[in-house]
């Protein structure tokens, strides 16, 4: 069966795409795949769909509704966007069958891809789908447009208490969702476009592998802004670059370019802006050619390597702590005022 609809939809008081639903009955992924194919070379509507809504009624579980993007490719590429009765608001989770691999993207341009408590739970859940998906061999983690993969927590929606969601209670559950990637049995890439800061930084050095655009831009601004990640942030970043560099990144909170950042050791390979895609996905084939098992004993044992979850849980107790103080509250205050930080009357106690 197959149904074309029209529609619009708004995600967090913003506009988003126009998009157009068909609906395919199917009964595998495969199948599935040959009919979304079919489907977008007959539709003359196509032209002024930059997505289409799919939904799949069949026995393939995994994606109840799904947006093919970017038809003109040769890829076919799906984009669950509902898993369950989840719809995604604020990421993209796209799955491209033939290359086995999940696209986890941050779907907040306007503000340089920041987080918020529901970004996090939108990314858990699509990580949580991709570990369970046999299908998908690699995980890769991006953000939408060129300006930028992450730029951290959303300063707007930080209070004295952790950043603050819908129902309004405050959490930091980027710490949950920095474990998960690490405990996911399967490569995690992220691909890098623009900057790549505060808590977007982090979860970049959580990344097994980082692909960086050549207009990319690394670092940490949290004591800028009256925040610090003693975690991952810090432990992952020590082990990949060594001491002295992280207490540079950490202290004096410089950005650098992407050349900087691969002298450094932040990112694995920089390739010019118009070939990022490609190439992560070259790197994603020469990947899942190799033995899954391998693979997935190898991401263990190399962080095995470094600091533990129990330290992580600390220093992100430690920031919640912090986040209460009128220190913690100046930085935040100037970043929303874009006036720098006054920090002269805070103590430097002996
Ligand atoms: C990223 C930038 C360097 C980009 O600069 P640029 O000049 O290109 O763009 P603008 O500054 O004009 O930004 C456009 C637009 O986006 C808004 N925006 C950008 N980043 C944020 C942000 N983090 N929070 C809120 N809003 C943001 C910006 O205000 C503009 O809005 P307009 O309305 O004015 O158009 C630059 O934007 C920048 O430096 N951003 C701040 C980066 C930052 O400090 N990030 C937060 C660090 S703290 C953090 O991420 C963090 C989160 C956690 O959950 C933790 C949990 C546990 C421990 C630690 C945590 C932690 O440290």
């Amino acid at each position: 069966m197959l149904r074309v609809i029209k529609n619009r939809r708004e995600s967090n008081g913003r506009k988003s795409e126009s998009r157009h639903s068909i609906q395919v009955h199917s009964t595998t992924a495969e199948d599935a795949g040959s009919h979304i194919e079919g489907a977008s070379k007959k539709t003359a509507w196509r032209k002024e769909a930059s997505s289409v809504l799919l939904s799949l009624q069949g026995t393939y579980a995994p994606i109840t509704e799904a947006v093919i993007l970017n038809v003109f490719t040769d890829w076919t590429i799906l984009s669950d966007l509902c898993s369950g009765d989840h719809v995604w608001w604020e990421i993209v989770s796209s799955k491209r069958f033939c290359l086995r691999n999940q696209w986890i993207t941050i779907n907040r341009p306007e503000c340089r891809n920041t987080f918020t408590v529901k970004t996090v739970e939108e990314m858990e859940r699509a990580f949580k789908n991709a570990r369970d998906d046999s299908d998908v061999g690699v995980v890769i983690l991006t953000g939408k447009g060129t300006e930028a993969f992450c730029s951290g927590g959303d300063v707007g929606v930080r209070s004295r208490e952790g950043y603050v969601g819908e129902n309004r209670i405050p959490r930091l559950n980027v710490l949950d969702l920095q474990i998960q990637i690490r405990r996911l049995p399967k490569p995690v890439i992220a691909m890098v476009a623009g900057y790549a800061v505060g808590g977007g930084h982090v979860l970049q050095l959580i990344c097994d592998l980082t692909i960086a655009a050549d207009n990319a831009v690394f670092g940490q601004t949290g004591p800028k802004v009256g925040s610090f990640d003693a975690g991952f942030g810090v432990s992952a970043m020590t082990h990949m670059i060594g001491a002295r560099k992280t207490r540079e990144v950490w202290f004096l909170t410089r950005l650098y370019d992407a050349q900087e950042a691969l002298n450094m050791g932040l990112c694995n390979t920089v390739v010019p802006l118009d070939r990022l895609e490609q190439e992560t996905v070259k790197w994603c084939r020469e990947i899942l050619q190799n033995s899954p098992t391998s693979i997935r004993v190898l991401k263990a044992a190399i962080n095995a390597t470094e600091a533990d979850s129990d330290a992580q849980a600390m220093a992100g107790n430690s920031t919640l702590i912090f986040y209460a103080t009128d220190e913690a509250e100046e930085g935040r205050k100037a970043y929303m005022e874009k006036r720098k930080p006054d920090f002269s009357k805070f103590k430097r106690l002996p």
